[in-house]
């Protein structure tokens, strides 16, 4: 049996950035489409060429790229109603694009062509034809989106099915059946791809929507019902609550199906972070196979068998799609999780020796009011340094102190910091002003700590997190803070609690200070 074969074809630069928050320069469109075509994306759709000059920009200045891999499609619309194909101007525009491929959307549900269009039914099969026909005359590879489809199979199967062969007679090298509203399910997806594919007798392509959190599920029924094209974005990117996510089709695909897709799947992680900063996205940790939390471990029992046996709890190996596995220490710990989080740190503890019991017990009650390790390395490095006797403080804390001035309608707010402290045996006095408290109480306290420690300027504040949490006191909440700091090579978190977020923030500052000169 000769194996089963699947383009992908990435509309993150055109359905992707139809998704609220999302948008890309000419520049960022540029880039992202070379990080796909050196990945090994089949095709690339950059934009709608008709829509507006950004898009339009991003196909003149690709006309001048060489593409490695990738083919470069420009994205628009059957024909208007009533005017011939050459007299509109959106179908030249998509000429104009100079792209090797093209894709048209056109109606398949009659709701759409008699209410939104006001076109009767003959003359949108007319529109379909027509502009494939013309694209085709004019040398392009032609796909053919035939929007609504499922919901209009599920009305109208015949109608449905007659778009689609007009499409298809036309010229159309490819029809894609999109599920336009999200909606539909893997069973119906399956069993209608089924009968277009027979309807065709013509392999067809797919694209989905996420409405039903299905958006992956329902392009995997239709390849397993004899799709050969997947249509998605980027991490899920587009229209409402988005596309078929391509970071979770590439690798199932690839290590589920036996299907290749990609010529090195481990660039995944990197491809899909990679995107995700250039949209100004946070990278979601809970991503399927690129997450940083995909393949985390933090119960007990987990972290006991995956140091034995990966696979006992990781469905496939991280490092197959760029990805790593990680031990977060928590109250959720038992022995195993201190064993493998402070070996990482550099680290080798005993199991059952009193120096781990020790730590497992500190921080199930550090966690208990409030703390959290699982971001916060640096203070839990302290922590371990703590319990081996191998903790030096950087100085005796004799006092600090933080005001707040508003000077009303007669000038701008006042922070100002003063910190006595001992260092090395002598007495520091400082003070200083910031732009807030916890910001002066940083540049006080380097004021009094750079004579004696003159490494203190190569280490930066990049984060700051305040959460209110309630630990074990019920009601009386507590304020978590967690701060992180880069020398910028390296990047770490500490994490203090209070019931005061000054004292809060102090100690997260002082464990950054300290992790980064024990480290020295
Ligand atoms: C399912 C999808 O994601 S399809 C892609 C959707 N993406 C977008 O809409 C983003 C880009 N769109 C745009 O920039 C604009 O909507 C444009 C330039 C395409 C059109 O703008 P306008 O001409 O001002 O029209 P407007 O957006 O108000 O309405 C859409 C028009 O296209 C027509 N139309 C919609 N789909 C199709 C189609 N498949 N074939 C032909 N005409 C269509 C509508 O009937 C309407 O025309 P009408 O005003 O003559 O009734
Ligand atoms: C074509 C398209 O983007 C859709 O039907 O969702």
């Amino acid at each position: 049996m000769s194996q089963k074969t699947v383009s992908i074809y990435d509309t993150t630069l055109r359905d992707g950035t139809q998704g609220t928050g999302i948008s890309f320069s000419v520049l960022d469109k540029i880039r992202v489409a070379q990080r796909l075509d050196a990945f090994g994306i089949d095709y690339i759709e950059g934009g709608w060429p008709g829509s507006n000059p950004r898009d339009a920009a991003f196909f003149e200045e690709a006309a001048k790229q060489e593409w490695k891999h990738a083919k470069i499609a420009a994205f628009g619309m059957t024909r208007r109603g009533r005017i011939s194909v050459e007299e509109d101007s959106q179908v030249r525009m998509l000429l104009a694009a100079e792209t090797p491929v093209v894709t048209i959307v056109g109606k398949t549900w009659p709701l759409h062509v008699t209410e939104v269009f006001g076109v009767c039914l003959e003359e949108n099969l007319a529109m379909i034809a027509d502009t494939v026909k013309y694209l085709k005359a004019h040398g392009r590879e032609v796909f053919y989106d035939a929007e609504h489809f499922f919901d209009s199979y599920r009305e109208d199967p015949a109608y449905s099915l007659a778009t689609i062969k007009a499409a298809k007679d036309a010229g159309a090298d490819l029809v894609i059946l999109c599920d336009t509203n999200g909606g539909s399910l893997p069973g119906f997806v399956g069993e209608v791809t089924r009968t277009a594919v027979a309807h065709l007798g013509a392999s067809v392509g797919i694209h989905t929507h996420n409405d039903s959190g299905l958006g992956v599920a329902n392009a995997l029924a239709a390849v397993e019902a004899g799709a050969s094209q997947v249509q998605g974005t980027i991490n899920g990117y587009g229209e409402r609550v988005g596309n078929c996510n391509l970071v979770s089709v590439i690798p199932t695909l690839q290590l589920k199906y036996n299907i290749p897709v990609v010529p090195d799947l481990t660039q995944m992680r990197e491809v899909s972070v990679f995107v995700d900063e250039l949209a100004n996205v946070p990278h979601d940790i809970r991503a399927p196979y690129v997450g940083a939390a995909a393949f985390t471990h933090k119960g007990g029992l987990h972290v006991h068998a995956v140091q034995k046996l990966a696979r006992t709890y990781e469905h496939i190996d991280p490092s197959l799609v760029g990805n790593r596995q990680t031990i977060v220490v928590s109250d959720m710990s038992g022995q195993t999780n201190v064993l493998m989080r402070a070996k990482a740190l550099g680290f080798e503890l005993e199991k059952g020796s009193a120096q781990v019991s020790e730590i497992l017990t500190k921080i199930k009650a550090a966690e208990n009011e409030g703390y959290e390790f699982e971001a916060a390395e640096g203070s839990f490095n302290l922590l371990i340094r703590k319990a081996l006797g191998l903790y030096r403080p950087l100085f005796e804390l004799k006092e600090y102190h933080c005001n707040y001035r508003n000077l009303g309608t007669n000038g701008s707010d006042l922070c100002e910091a003063t910190v006595k402290l001992i260092v090395g045996g002598v007495p520091e006095y400082t003070v200083a002003e910031g732009d807030g408290p916890v910001n002066a109480l940083d540049a006080a306290l380097r004021k009094a700590l750079r004579p004696f420690y003159p490494w203190i300027d190569t280490l930066r504040l990049t984060d700051y997190k305040v959460r209110i949490v309630d630990g074990a006191r019920g009601t009386a909440a507590r304020t978590r803070v967690l701060i992180e700091s880069t020398d910028g090579n390296t990047n770490w978190g500490t994490v203090g609690v209070s019931d005061n977020i000054i004292q809060a923030s102090w100690e997260a500052l002082v464990d950054s200070y300290e992790f980064f000169s024990a480290g020295r």
